[in-house]
Order: C-alpha cells, then structure tokens, then sequence
C-alpha cells in the first residue's frame, strides 16, 4: 500500500512557480542538481500540473555501472534528487531523505535523457510521501525507474547543527549558493 499510513493531500504551496516555470537549483554544490558541481548529475526540474514536478537527467560517460549503461546507484541518487526536489517545491519546507526504494525495469545507457515525473503522494505529521517514474527519452517513453520514498520535514537547525562548518560559512557569506530563497545562516 502506498502511502502505508493515512496522509492529508496539502495544496502546493503559494509561493510555487506557475506550471512549465524552470526551478533553480537548490544548492550550487549539491550533487545532483547544482551548477558549480561539476562531477554532478545537473539534473533540473521544472514545475508540473498540481502535486507534480518533473526533472530531466542526462546519463553521461561518468555515470556508468557496466559499458554503456548507468550505475543503478547513480539512478537513485537522480531520483533522491527528483523526489526532493518535489517535497522541497510543492511545501517550501526543509526535508530529508528517509527511506528511498527504487525498481529498476530497464537498463539506461549512456546518452539516455531520463524523464523522471515526481509527485507528492500525501503527508502525516512530519512523514512526507512521495514516489516518481523515469522514461526513457520522452514523457511518454519506456518506464526505466520507479522510486518511492519518505521525507521527513526537519528544522532549520537540523543543517545547522550537522553541516561542516566552512561549507555553512560560504553559504551565509554567499546566501546566491541556495538559489533564490532568503536563508539566513549564522553558524
Ligand atoms: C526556508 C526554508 C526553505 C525550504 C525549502 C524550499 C525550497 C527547496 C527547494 C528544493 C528542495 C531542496 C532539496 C531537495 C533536493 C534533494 C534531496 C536530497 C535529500 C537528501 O539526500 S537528505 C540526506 C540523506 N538523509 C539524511 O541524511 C537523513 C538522516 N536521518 C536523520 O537525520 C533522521 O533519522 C531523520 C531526520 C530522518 C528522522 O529523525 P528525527 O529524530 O527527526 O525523527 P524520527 O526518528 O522521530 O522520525 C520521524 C518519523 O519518521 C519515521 N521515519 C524516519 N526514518 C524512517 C525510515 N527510514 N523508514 C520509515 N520511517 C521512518 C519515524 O518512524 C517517525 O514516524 P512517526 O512520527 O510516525 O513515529
């Protein structure tokens, strides 16, 4: 069953693009979408119709498990990134990856742009659902990649307390590193 618990279905939030609008990436260092990462997946997402967000990801020569084909942990990593990115979107509230499960239908090679379209299953307290699938090539390709996972909204405190100090520091100094939203930072 998904969600496994009763969930509340929240409105986006307010403040969430119009539909077709391109989101910046949330962290200029973050693995999956940032544009100073240079090692990074580059995905970007995009606003979808109501609870959903869709991501784009380019498999390149870096990402591959065997010849030619993706490494299934660089898929997941792409859909921890999809996903996140949708409850962070749609709630405008900090979250952390708890639980991700991803199935892998199709091999994905190298060249494939992933078409991954998430959406907000529902919310229970501080448990937030969600759950994606990614075509190969186009909206309408070939499930490759199902995914589903639980976020748990944290506080603010929750980067402060745990995040390295000098990384901290370069975002307070530089609040630009975390997109457009005003964070404020006092490590
Ligand atoms: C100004 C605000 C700005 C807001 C943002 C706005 C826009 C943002 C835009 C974009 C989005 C941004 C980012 C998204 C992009 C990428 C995503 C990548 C995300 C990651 O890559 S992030 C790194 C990996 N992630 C971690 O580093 C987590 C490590 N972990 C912990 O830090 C703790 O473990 C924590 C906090 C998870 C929980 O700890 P805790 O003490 O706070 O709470 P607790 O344990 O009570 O859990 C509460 C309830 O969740 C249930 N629960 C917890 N874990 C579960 C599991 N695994 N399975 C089943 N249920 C689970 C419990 O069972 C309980 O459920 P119940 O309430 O029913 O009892």
């Amino acid at each position: 069953m998904w969600p496994p618990v009763a969930v509340e279905l929240p409105e986006r939030h307010e403040d969430t693009p119009a539909p077709g609008t391109d989101l910046p990436p949330h962290y200029a260092y973050c693995f999956g979408c940032g544009d100073r990462q240079e090692d990074g997946l580059h995905l970007r997402a995009s606003v979808g119709e109501g609870q959903r967000i869709r991501s784009r990801f380019t498999v390149t020569e870096a990402h591959q498990g065997a010849p030619g084909l993706a490494h299934g942990g660089l898929l997941a990593c792409a859909f921890d990134e999809a996903l996140g990115t949708t409850v962070g979107n749609l709630l405008r509230r900090p979250a952390v990856t708890g639980r991700l499960e991803t199935d892998f239908l199709r091999p994905v090679p190298v060249g494939t742009t992933l078409v991954i379209d998430a959406r907000l299953d529902g919310v229970a307290g501080r448990k937030v659902y969600v759950s994606a699938e990614g075509r190969i090539d186009a909206e309408d390709g070939p499930v490759a990649v199902r995914a589903r996972a639980l976020f748990v909204l944290v506080e603010l405190k929750h980067f402060i307390d745990n995040g390295r100090a000098e990384d901290l520091r370069a975002v307070a100094a530089d609040p630009s590193l975390l997109g457009s939203r005003p964070v404020e930072l006092n490590p």
